[in-house]
């Protein structure tokens, strides 16, 4: 087993080179999947907390900024569960979990992203050798983004548009091994590399992959759905939307994700808030916790409801997700619109919201809040990514719209899925007469609104689900978070509610103080309710938010650190002497270390022991 530093001995990741970083990665998640392997192998992980299991290890502070393994378990074997027919999986699904292999999964391209239908990359069979020729004709068909694939991944699920026969069918999916499993080379025909640093997630290796007519098995087309026989004849899908599935599932599984991201922030940030002092509330007083401020709690308190609501969606999201699935196994496809609509939904929602609400918690911490070490703008970056993969939330909203739009319009002719069904009472007139500053009476705007604008809410029944469950002390508490949500939402679509709600002035009024009195109720309970998270010091990797409060050493104790700080005259790379400056920077650009040498050193020391099972 490799030794818990036995690199980079005690030098934060910040002051790491972009190539110690990613050596940094592989070290850490080739011990830290070992832990997942044994787990498999003692039979103490199975497909279902397999999301929870992955999940925590990947936000956790051992992978803090990714993980160049994060696909192989986030897309690649969901990939292959949910599109490789039986004898595919049979022999691609031991190696893939016990890590003999190790893939990404690569659909975006220099050139494409959201429209995938616009795919450029192309796979044509060749009925002669019963092999399916890969190519990128462009420089824009390059596939672009994929985790893991820039020095990591020896295989890899593409999607490319199928043509058998001379007749293009669409976008497909496909298993490749893109690199030698005994020396990593990339194979002839193969143009791999990595794309260079990002704003975030640095740990990720996302790479390119570009194919020179690179020839495949018929058989590695993932043939669960859609079918290309022997003589070429192509068998079309059920559906032509089950190949998206692995999206769908990534989209569910992102949702989870913000939950772990938005308590961690909150926590920071609300800790951190009960240890600062800064000003007097009257002259001559002793300064008082930042936390009192109303602006303070006007800042934090909707992130804590907000992380409970959307953990509770989410396990909602979860249970709709195995649903449907069954009911796809089934051949009953009726409720994929729904799930597809649902999943767009929330991940748009959870992922901005939650990058607002982490931005503004670093912002709710002052200057401190804008170090590393703090974690807060690490988080930032982890999150925002999630703004755009997995489909950018614009377009993802309007597919959402876009199922609402087509529900709203079969209203009286077709029975409506469970998530959609209050759209019904809602379009009754009579549903919304007046208005009440109840948490029930909100809800109830809010499906007005989304009646008359079309916009999906989904808060209903979880407070229902909550009310049966738990202790009159914590239901209350609870409750206080729901009329928070409520209240500041109300308060923050305030103009949507006074165009479609006879809400009155009054009420807006007696709605605002309601809101404060919420907070000044919940403020007593605000270092309580994150410290229910329950997350370790060593999950939040922060000087700020750390359990016993000792803020200002451990920020000094981290400042200490910085290799700028042992040598004072240490020069800068920036900074050489001949001035080239520019130059240099095309340089980098053009040629990432990591792109130096074609087999990263890392793959002979960490991964090829990790995936022979020797780690
Ligand atoms: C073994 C298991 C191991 C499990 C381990 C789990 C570990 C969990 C760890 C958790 C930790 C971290 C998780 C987070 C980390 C995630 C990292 C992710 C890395 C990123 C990967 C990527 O980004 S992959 C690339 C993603 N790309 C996209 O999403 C592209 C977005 N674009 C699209 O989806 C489509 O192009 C779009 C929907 C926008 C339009 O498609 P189009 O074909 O043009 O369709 P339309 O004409 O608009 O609509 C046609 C009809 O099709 C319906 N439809 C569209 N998409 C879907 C779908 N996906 N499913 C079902 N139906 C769909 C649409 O509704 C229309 O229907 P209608 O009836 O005609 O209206
Ligand atoms: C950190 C990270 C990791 C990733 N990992 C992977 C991976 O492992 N595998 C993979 O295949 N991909 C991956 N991606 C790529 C990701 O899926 C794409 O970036 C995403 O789908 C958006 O596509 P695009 O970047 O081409 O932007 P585009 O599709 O070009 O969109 C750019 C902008 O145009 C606008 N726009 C586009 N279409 C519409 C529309 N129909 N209506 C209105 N506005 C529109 C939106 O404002 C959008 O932000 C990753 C991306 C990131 C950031």
């Amino acid at each position: 087993m490799l030794s818990k530093r036995e690199v980079f001995d005690g030098v934060p990741e910040e002051y790491l080179s972009h190539k110690e970083r990613y050596e940094n990665a592989i070290r850490n998640s080739v011990v830290a999947f070992s832990l997942v392997r044994k787990m498999q192998e003692e039979g103490k992980t199975s497909i279902n907390n397999y999301r929870d299991v992955v999940g925590g290890l990947l936000g956790s502070s051992v992978l803090r900024d990714g993980s160049p393994l994060g696909l192989h378990y986030i897309m690649f074997m969901p990939a292959i569960l949910n599109q490789a027919n039986e004898e595919q999986q049979e022999k691609w699904l031991p190696r893939a979990w016990n890590c003999s292999i190790i893939g990404s999964y690569a659909q975006t391209e220099l050139g494409h992203g959201t429209f995938i239908r616009g795919l450029e990359t192309t796979a044509t069979y060749d009925a002669a050798t019963k092999q399916f020729v890969l190519h990128s004709p462009t420089l824009t068909a390059y596939k672009w983004w994929p985790g893991g694939l820039g020095q990591t991944a020896n295989y890899c699920i593409v999607v490319a548009q199928l043509y058998t026969k001379g007749q293009c069918h669409g976008i497909h999916s496909f298993i490749i091994q893109v690199r030698d499993e005994e020396t990593h080379m990339p194979l002839p025909g193969i143009k791999i590399g990595e794309i260079g640093a990002k704003l975030g997630l640095n740990a990720v290796n996302n790479g390119f992959l570009g194919f020179d007519n690179y020839r495949i098995p018929r058989t590695n087309m993932l043939m669960k759905h859609a079918q290309v026989l022997e003589d070429g004849t192509y068998v079309k899908s059920r559906h032509s939307k089950l190949n998206y599935g692995a999206m769908v599932f990534v989209r569910v599984v992102i949702v989870f994700d913000m939950v772990n991201y938005l308590s961690k922030a909150v926590t920071i940030a609300t800790r951190f808030s009960a240890v600062r002092r800064q000003c007097q509330l009257k002259a001559g007083e002793t300064e008082c916790q930042i936390l009192d401020y109303v602006t303070q709690q006007h800042k934090l308190f909707v992130s804590i409801a907000a992380a409970h609501a959307f953990r509770i969606t989410a396990n909602k999201l979860w249970l709709t997700f195995n649903e449907v699935n069954e009911q796809l196994v089934e051949g009953n496809l009726q409720r994929l619109p729904e799930l597809h609509a649902l999943a767009c939904c929330l991940k748009a929602v959870t992922t901005a919201d939650t990058a607002a609400c982490v931005e503004r918690c670093r912002l709710a911490c002052g200057g401190h809040g804008y170090m590393m070490s703090s974690s807060l703008p690490l988080t930032y970056g982890l999150v925002t990514a999630a703004c755009t993969y997995e489909g950018e939330n614009t377009v993802l909203l309007l597919q959402t719209a876009r199922f609402l739009v087509k529900t709203y319009q079969q209203l009286d002719s077709k029975a409506l899925t469970p998530t959609v069904a209050y759209l019904k009472t809602a379009a009754a007139e009579r549903f919304c007469v007046g208005w009440s500053n109840t948490t029930e009476g909100i809800i109830r705007g809010f499906q007005v609104v989304a009646m008359r604008v079309i916009i999906m809410s989904t808060f209903n029944e979880e407070v229902q689900e909550m009310s049966r469950t738990v202790s009159p002390q914590l239901k209350e508490v609870l409750h206080q978070l729901v009329d928070l949500y409520c209240t500041y939402w109300a308060l923050e679509k305030l103009s949507d509610l006074l165009l479609y709600t006879p809400i009155s002035q009054k009420e807006v009024e007696s709605l605002r103080l309601r809101y404060e009195e919420t907070l000044t109720n919940l403020r007593p309970n605000a270092v309580g309710l994150v410290d229910a998270f329950d997350l370790r010091d060593e999950m939040l990797q922060s000087t700020l938010g750390s359990y016993d409060g000792r803020v200002y050493e451990r920020l000094m104790e981290e400042a200490m650190k910085s290799p700028l700080n042992a040598e004072p005259m240490l020069q800068s790379t920036l900074g050489s002497y001949d001035g080239r400056v520019y130059e240099r920077l095309m340089e980098e650009a053009m040629k990432s270390p990591l792109n130096a040498e074609p087999v990263n050193y890392t793959f002979h020391k960490y991964l090829k022991p990790f995936m022979q099972g020797k780690l």
